[in-house]
């Protein structure tokens, strides 16, 4: 199928980032159908055509068809996947049966599920065994891309004709996609940055200086590499746009939610109650870097001060005082 062959996209998830991307693939000349589960907020959506709650003062691109009828995604040529991490297996299950076989379904949720330790293209694979998985993934706010400003993102699938034709199908002049057939690397980095910003931010609100911030980037990313590497991951792609691209993009500052959440802890304040999959994803990153036997110091104190365990001073020090060794 080539790219313009992909006429009308669906996209489950109408959060911030689910309706930044319908924005974008409208703008790339696609229809667009965008699902949410909450019919009251969907209908709402179509009479102010706008995301009030989650994408305030960006208008909706015409195009746009807000929805709460999931068979309407069904009938789309494609499916962009944007709900939670946690949440993708039961928002799949719902569309289960309705879809027809060979549908590309492309996550653009960042986690791995909590229990299975899934990656997000099994869980699909997984809850849609006729779909076709893919990943889009890379340094991309939500608010910037419904603003088109420009973005550049991986698209990953393990049929590289389709990667192409589905890069082709959702780029425009201010959002370019990259394609890839490493569908495991570009959902490594998406899923680890997370909690690697969650450590950032936690350095910025204990005022740890700029010193402890570059530190903690490139020690984090060192992890990344080790983390993917075990994974199967290829380098260049954790050197690329989802890895080493959103981990600089969501270590930088409180635009990302994951680093405010983390800044709020280290400053010892409430956090604001939104969207942070770090927090999820700590733990099951932490479980699957053990099983392979790599090292993931930052990511486990993430998760050691998530979990109780330690507190962050407590967790600052042990990390000050790991063994020397070579870099
Ligand atoms: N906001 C951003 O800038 C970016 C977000 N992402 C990723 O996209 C994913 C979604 O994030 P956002 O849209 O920003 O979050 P959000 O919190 O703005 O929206 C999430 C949406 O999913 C819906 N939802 C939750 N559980 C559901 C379920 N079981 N079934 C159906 N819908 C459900 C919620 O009602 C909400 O509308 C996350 O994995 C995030 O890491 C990726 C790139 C950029
Ligand atoms: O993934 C993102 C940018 O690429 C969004 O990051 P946050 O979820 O931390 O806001």
């Amino acid at each position: 199928m080539s790219g313009s062959s992909f006429r009308r996209i669906g996209v489950m998830g109408a959060g911030a980032w689910g309706t930044a991307l319908a924005n974008a693939a409208a703008r790339a000349g696609r229809e667009v159908v965008l699902w949410g589960r909450d019919a009251g907020a969907m209908a709402d959506m179509a009479a102010a055509r706008e995301n009030r709650a989650d994408l305030p003062g960006i208008a909706l691109d015409p195009v746009v068809s807000p929805v709460s009828d999931l068979n309407l995604i069904a009938d789309c040529d494609a499916v962009l996947l944007v709900v939670p991490a946690q949440a993708c297996r039961e928002a799949l299950g719902h569309l289960g049966s309705r879809m027809r076989a060979g549908m590309p379904v492309i996550s653009c949720a960042k986690g791995i599920e909590r229990g299975t330790r899934a990656f997000m293209s099994d869980v699909i694979a997984e809850a849609l065994p006729g779909a076709l998985p893919a990943v889009l993934s890379g340094p991309s706010f939500a608010s910037d891309v419904a603003a088109g400003l420009p973005t550049a993102v991986t698209l990953a699938a393990r049929d590289g004709a389709l990667a192409k034709d589905l890069a082709q199908a959702l780029g425009s002049s201010t959002l370019r996609l990259y394609h890839s057939t490493d569908v495991r690397g570009a959902e490594i980095g998406g899923a680890a940055k997370n909690v690697l910003a969650i450590a950032a931010g936690i350095v910025a609100g204990r005022k740890l200086g700029a010193s402890a911030a570059a530190a903690l980037v490139a020690r984090g990313f060192a992890e990344l590499m080790r983390f993917g590497a075990a994974y199967g991951a290829r380098p260049e792609t954790i050197t690329g746009l989802s890895g080493l691209g959103d981990l600089i993009l969501t270590t930088s500052g409180p635009q990302s939610r994951n680093f405010a959440f983390g800044r709020a802890l280290g400053a010892g304040e409430a956090g604001a109650g939104k969207l942070a999959e770090g927090a999820f994803t700590a733990s099951v990153l932490v479980e699957m870097a053990a099983a392979k036997g790599v090292d993931v110091p930052v990511s486990a104190a993430v998760d050691a001060v998530l979990a109780g365990r330690l507190g962050i001073d407590g967790a600052i020090e042990a990390l000050m005082a790991r063994p020397q060794r070579a870099e």
